[in-house]
């Protein structure tokens, strides 16, 4: 079974029986994959050719170059992030792929930036790409667009659960939200049978939307079937998912999942996600109504800010998370080698 393609369009309508099915599809697509394909979102097509486009005039300058703009140098987390920099399985020379991080782009003197919350701070933009006032454009609106959608999704779920959306405002004001280009070169044909484009992982934050171009790759683990599955690209759609913030507010309930790419194309794969958080001082704390009335909440509270730091500078993720240990275990199971 694929997982599930929703139509967005009611969200943006008026008739209320057919916003209710859509919370519905929604609902069942988060208890099952934490995964689904939105089309009806209202972005353009031209947006994300542009913002591909964009990206794949970035990734091919000379390495020298985009090495000026390494987010190793960065205090706030922006800018490049080299080939095979991040290694989620650990079991190769790092992840194929090459990146380069954006986010709220705030001035040194905004206050958020002066205490020195988790990633608030200025963008680094390219000036050695074709056009760099395009590119910035490019970016820019693309970030607005996504934050806007993201916003509008994160109602949605609120309405999926259920609960109160009083918090919203809280949570919403001033989010951690990254914009990540992604550039994933083919693997050679006698690549190792680890080689990853990017390693098995679940998101930190509370909800991501991907844009992938046609090349596919992407892949999600399904639970029940203990198996892969190819999340086929479709051309104008966006791939949504939920972050660990989700399973921490949901108990559980909602789910995390694990995903991949393997980009065995023998073509360049390029991939847009935008992954939304929150405000850094927002305390997650399981809602009450997911609280397990035998066991309580799984998880003590955190703020997004502390979350996001441990998951970032923790990168592989840890053997806390439970879609991970799962996986492990069914993977130990059939057999395949661990590291
Ligand atoms: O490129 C993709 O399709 C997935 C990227 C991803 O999972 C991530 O950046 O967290
Ligand atoms: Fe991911």
């Amino acid at each position: 079974m694929p997982i599930p393609t929703i139509s967005f369009a009611p969200i943006f309508g008026t008739d209320d029986a057919s916003r209710a099915k859509v919370v519905t599809q929604i609902r069942d697509a988060c208890l099952k994959y934490g995964f689904f394909q939105l089309v009806d979102h209202g972005v353009s097509q031209d947006l994300f050719d542009e913002v591909i486009k964009q990206s794949a005039g970035f990734f091919s300058l000379p390495e020298d170059v985009k090495e000026k703009y390494n987010k190793d140098q960065d205090k706030f987390q922006r800018g490049y992030e080299r080939l095979r920099a991040q290694n989620f399985e650990k079991r190769t020379a790092g992840d194929l792929k090459e990146g380069y991080y954006f986010g709220a782009d705030l001035p040194l003197d905004h206050p958020r930036v002066v205490a020195k919350k988790f990633n608030m701070g200025p963008n680094k933009y390219p000036q050695e790409v074709a056009d760099p006032e395009k590119f910035r454009e490019t970016i820019d609106t693309y970030y607005s667009t996504m934050l806007s959608l993201a916003k509008t999704i994160f109602q949605v779920l609120c309405e999926t659960m259920e609960t109160s959306n009083e918090f919203m405002s809280e949570f919403l004001d001033i989010p951690i939200a990254i914009l990540r280009l992604l550039h994933y070169p083919p693997q050679a044909p006698d690549a190792s049978e680890f080689e990853r484009g990017i390693g098995q992982h679940t998101d930190f934050g509370a909800l991501t939307i991907l844009l992938q171009d046609e090349v596919g790759g992407l892949q999600v683990w399904d639970r029940e079937a203990s198996a892969w599955i190819d999340v086929t690209p479709q051309r104008g759609a966006l791939v949504v998912n939920l972050g660990n913030l989700m399973m921490r507010w949901t108990n559980d309930r909602y789910l995390s999942n694990l995903h991949r790419v393997i980009n065995k194309s023998g073509r360049e794969r390029y991939s847009v996600p935008f992954f939304l958080s929150g405000n850094p001082d927002f305390l997650v704390e399981c809602f009450p109504k997911c609280a397990d009335e035998t066991q309580g909440p799984k998880y003590d509270p955190v703020t997004v800010g502390r979350w996001m730091e441990g998951r970032y500078a923790d990168t592989y993720g840890t053997s806390k998370d439970k879609a991970f240990e799962e996986l492990s275990s069914s993977e130990s199971k059939a057999g395949m080698a661990q590291v």
